[in-house]
């Protein structure tokens, strides 16, 4: 559908203008930490340059009694860290307020955005359910961002996980030029769905596919040999739908959290296949979980140097080659920007990438 007139126009008089693009920034870690924490907060200053994101939750894991610390702690870490958060910081600050149903959520908002707001990148809100809740949250920040004199736009970044929210992907990414992502909230969207597991994100055992069974020399099938089982992916449906909702209105699809902190093993698997099917970052919960999304979200040496050779090959981009034995074609070359493209933002932050892509495009 096409936007109205007044899609990029701002919501208040004196606040900024809307984005018409969302800038591709890289977010591959968005490292959470509680800010009334005092551990957790004091290691914030030695990580900027070291994450993509940090966010400053304030909502589910901050204990009630917390809350309004852990809001005056994200101001002051805000205020005081040097180098974190705005348009040139090579790490971002976001936060995570509380639902808008929540007695904080507007408290959090009004206090954030006059104190913090030139160094804040993104607000991710929890439990979004429709276009509603983004449009409120955009008319509130256009006039808080007017008040304090802002000259640049907060992002809007949805967490899903509401079932409702599901339904409604598509509205709530179109709800405003504000619109900078989604994230999976596995852990509230499967109990708002009722599914089965108590996980924070990851597989299920019990979510699985069977071989089928051999049969006897009769042809009856022997049900209970030794079969094969094929763990399946819960997530892929959920996934892959915010994937396309996302693409469709150019913004950014993310996986959320994997809370089996200690199974280091299966979250890289988790980051991966969101990775494969799109998505260009993760949360990471506890600090070791960084170096995996880091390593997971950016392409390989080797997919960054195959991808350069077939873009060589294609020369003006039309026609079919032939390359290792394979075809490769306009389409195929359009999957080879994307991973030359990341290449090339993630290099412009990370000066060890940049020397292993380098190095991979003078091998050939
Ligand atoms: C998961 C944790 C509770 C684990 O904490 P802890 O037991 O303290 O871990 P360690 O002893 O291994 O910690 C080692 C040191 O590192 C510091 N630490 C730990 N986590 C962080 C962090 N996230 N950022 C910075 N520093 C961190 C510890 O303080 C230790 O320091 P020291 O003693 O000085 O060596 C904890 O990691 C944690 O609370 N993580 C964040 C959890 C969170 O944000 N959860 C909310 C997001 S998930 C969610 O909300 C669900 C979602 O919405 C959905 O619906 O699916
Ligand atoms: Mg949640």
């Amino acid at each position: 559908m096409r936007p109205s007139k007044d899609f990029f126009r701002p919501l208040a008089v004196g606040a900024p203008t809307p984005p018409t693009d969302i800038p591709a920034r890289p977010s591959r870690a968005i490292h959470f930490f509680d800010p009334s924490n005092a551990k957790m907060a004091a290691k914030i200053p030695q990580m900027v340059g070291g994450v993509d994101v940090l966010l400053g939750n304030l909502e589910d894991a901050v204990k009630a009694d917390n809350k309004v610390a852990a809001r005056e702690g994200l101001v002051r870490i805000g205020q005081e860290t040097e180098g974190l958060g705005g348009p040139d910081s090579p790490t971002q600050l976001w936060t995570r307020i509380n639902s808008l149903d929540s007695p904080w959520a507007l408290d959090d908002l009004t206090t954030l955005v006059p104190a913090i707001g030139h160094k804040l990148d993104v607000v991710m809100v929890p439990k979004v359910q429709g276009a509603e809740d983004i449009h409120y949250v955009d008319r509130l920040l256009a006039q808080l961002e007017a008040k304090a004199g802002l000259d640049r736009p907060i992002l809007v970044h949805a967490i899903l996980e509401t079932a409702r929210g599901m339904a409604n992907v598509e509205e709530i990414c179109g709800a405003s030029p504000r619109m900078q992502g989604l994230s999976l909230g596995p852990a509230d969207l499967a109990a708002d769905r009722r599914m089965k597991t108590t996980r924070v994100g990851g597989g299920h055992p019990g979510y699985l596919v069977r071989q089928d069974p051999p049969r006897n020399e009769l042809g009856v099938a022997e049900i209970e040999a030794p079969r094969s089982v094929f763990q399946q992916d819960l997530w892929h449906y959920t996934i892959a739908r915010m994937v396309d909702a996302c693409a469709m209105h150019g913004i950014y699809p993310y996986y959320g959290p994997f809370g089996d902190i200690a199974d280091v093993v299966a979250c890289e698997d988790q980051f991966r296949n969101a990775f494969l099917l799109g998505c260009v970052g993760t949360w990471s919960l506890h600090p070791k979980q960084i170096a995996i999304a880091h390593r997971v979200f950016s392409p390989s040496v080797e997919d960054v140097a195959h991808a350069r050779r077939v873009v060589a090959a294609m020369g003006d981009g039309t026609g079919a080659v032939m390359l290792d034995g394979k075809m490769e074609d306009d389409a195929s070359l359009k999957q080879c920007l994307v991973m030359v493209e990341l290449a090339e933002q993630l290099a412009a932050i990370d000066p060890e990438l940049a020397e292993q892509y380098a190095a991979a495009g003078s091998e050939d």
